[in-house]
């Protein structure tokens, strides 16, 4: 290193390094390990905060969920081959959750990869990543890191955000040059995600059809909490008098408890409602394809939809109003030309408001409960008190009674505070994005989590105690996937969706230093958790649960095939 000081050199590693910083990216969510020990050392020495993780799944959702709250790439550094193939789930993940993650992996040399000569840990990972992710790329020459970490930025963060993977072979890493010359090889990446304007007869031809609707229906999407334009969703929601839902990482961008949000009258909006505008939410499986006797079909509805993604226009439905830009360019411009505009007929919202008041009315007794075994609505009546006294207050949610209960149980007040299982439905996101959600932020995060969708994540908990992260973990442990009844015909084993009845995983905080607590009542639960909230400490509340509340599959259940073959 002297000498390398005295001739003023600089190698793969500190070119890493500055390109990152350069670049605004000081969180790197991790695993250490050959060939990228020391990088991930030098990393943490020149003050960048490493976060070494105990599974790279779980890194990887971290900086999945990280690109979701800055905006800019959540970084997930691995291993060769194993890690990086750990590292992959999440990459795809972030991909389809349109989020900008980048996966940097150590790598075998291309003369050792291409001749397949068996070398520690060989595989031709570039390879395997493309399929999986927005866009892939290798770097050879230490001169070529500027443009190779410029180019994963941009490709993370432009256009529909999305993973990128970037290959770094373990020679890379050791590579010297000057670092004059080095320093010149760097790229800060200008505007990475550049505005995109529809075009002003876009902008017409919805505006036209959004003032023609008799009975107009708003959805946010997450892609709308995404472009952090906050004030511009909610003045134009405000504007347009439409009643709203907000699909589920996007409760809270207008508080649940804004006189348009029409989440407790979801299923008379969708069948009712002659035009619908989609902002940042995609008619997939989550919204029934935008057909079925959900939407009342057949139905004449107008789409009016914007998405930055040109592609993703007639994917389900025809758009009768396309407008391709990001929604705070698309928003901005809309509002210019409305000043005079009308409110919807009284007829369509007084409907939509009378039925969320009868659904509001009908949920609420079961959440005022203090029952021995608790069901879900007990326990969630309190989370729902919990969260409204702590705006700021992150939820990570994940399971499936535990997930499509909590949806709807516990409001949202603020934008990019529920984080969840995202378009996927993938169980084990819990503890890896409360761990970014926790570092990003430095907010309480509570985890809602079913005692399946745990089991994933839950080695985790050391990592949390670890770094002393405000993370209360509430697992609603039903002893099982969906329930804790299942039996297995023959006799001999345990039915396949059961766990040992009433786990202890309160001992697993406790095993780490952290707090561990057995809630066997709403009233146990709601102190628990609290004490948490208010002690900042790593806490796992164990929240016993009838086994027999739930229900198989939540509420997607009829996803599965049918067996129609009678037994043999
Ligand atoms: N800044 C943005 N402007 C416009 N569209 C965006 C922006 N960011 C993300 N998107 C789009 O938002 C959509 C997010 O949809 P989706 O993940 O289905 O949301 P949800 O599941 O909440 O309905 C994606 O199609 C993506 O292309
Ligand atoms: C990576 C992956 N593997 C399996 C599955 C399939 C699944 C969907 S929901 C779930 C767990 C439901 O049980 P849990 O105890 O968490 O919740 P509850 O209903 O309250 O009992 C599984 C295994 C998914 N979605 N992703
Ligand atoms: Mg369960």
């Amino acid at each position: 290193p002297e000498e390398a000081e005295s001739q003023n050199l600089t190698d793969g590693f500190h070119l890493i390094i500055d390109a990152l910083k350069m670049n605004g990216i000081e969180n790197i969510y991790h695993v250490p390990g050959i060939p990228v020990t020391d990088l991930g050392r030098m990393m943490q020495a020149e003050g960048m905060r490493v976060i070494s993780f105990r599974h790279e799944s779980n890194a990887g959702n971290a900086a999945a969920i990280a690109g979701y709250l800055t905006r800019k790439p959540g970084i997930c550094l691995t291993v060769s081959a194993p890690g990086f193939l750990n590292g992959l789930v999440s990459l795809a993940h972030a991909t389809t959750n349109c989020w900008p993650m980048i996966l940097i992996s150590g790598s075998s040399e291309r003369e050792i990869v291409d001749l397949q000569k068996g070398d520690y840990e060989e595989m031709d990972q570039l390879a395997v990543a493309k399929p999986l992710c927005k866009a892939a790329y290798r770097i050879l020459h230490a001169e070529d890191i500027g443009v190779g970490v410029a180019r994963a930025i941009r490709a993370a963060v432009s256009g529909r955000p999305g993973g990128v993977y970037l290959d770094v072979p373990a020679s890379l890493l050791s590579q010297v040059m000057g670092a004059a010359e080095g320093l010149k090889s760097l790229i800060k990446v200008v505007d990475p995600a550049p505005a995109h304007f529809p075009a002003p007869a876009a902008i017409d031809r919805a505006l036209s059809l959004l003032k023609a609707a008799k009975k107009p229906l708003i959805i946010l999407g997450k892609g709308a909490s995404y472009a952090q334009c906050d004030d511009l969703v909610r003045a134009f929601v405000e504007k347009t008098g439409a009643p709203y839902i907000a699909m589920s990482m996007a409760k809270g961008l207008l508080p649940d408890d804004h006189e348009q949000y029409a989440g407790a009258a979801r299923s008379l909006v969708l069948k009712e409602a002659d035009c619908v505008m989609l902002i940042g939410a995609r008619l997939n499986w989550l919204l029934s394809h935008g057909k079925g006797k959900q939407w009342g079909e057949p139905h004449t509805k107008k789409f009016i939809h914007i998405d930055i993604d040109p592609k993703e226009m007639d994917s389900n439905q025809p758009i009768d109003a396309p407008l391709v830009g990001d929604i705070e360019s698309t928003l901005g411009t809309m509002l210019e030309k409305m000043d005079d505009w009308p409110v919807p007929p009284a007829e369509w919202t007084g409907a939509v408001y009378t039925k969320r008041a009868q659904n509001v009315e009908r949920m609420a007794p079961k959440l005022v409960n203090n029952n021995v075994p608790m069901d879900y609505h007990g326990a969630l009546g309190r989370l729902k008190r919990i969260f409204a006294d702590h705006p700021d207050a992150i939820l990570v949610n994940e399971g499936a009674n535990a997930l499509d209960f909590a949806r709807s149980v516990i409001d949202m007040s603020k934008p990019r505070k529920r984080l969840d299982v995202g378009t996927w439905g993938v169980m084990g996101i819990g503890m890896g994005t409360a761990i970014a959600a926790a570092v990003e932020t430095g907010h309480p995060v509570v985890c809602v989590e079913g005692d399946s969708a745990f089991g994933f994540s839950g080695m985790e908990v050391e990592t949390i105690c670890r770094y002393g992260l405000p993370v209360c973990v509430v697992i609603f442990n039903n002893s099982g996937i969906y329930r804790g009844t299942d039996t297995d015909p023959t006799g001999r084993d345990p039915g396949t969706t059961v766990f040992v009845k009433e786990a202890q995983y309160d001992m697993m905080m406790r095993a780490f230093g952290g707090e561990g607590v057995t809630a066997r009542s709403p009233d146990d639960l709601e102190r628990a958790v609290r004490d948490a909230i208010a002690s900042g400490k790593p806490t796992l509340v164990n929240a016993i649960i009838d086994p027999q509340a739930g229900t198989e599959s939540g509420r997607i259940g009829n996803l599965n095939p049918q067996s129609v073959v009678s037994k043999k």
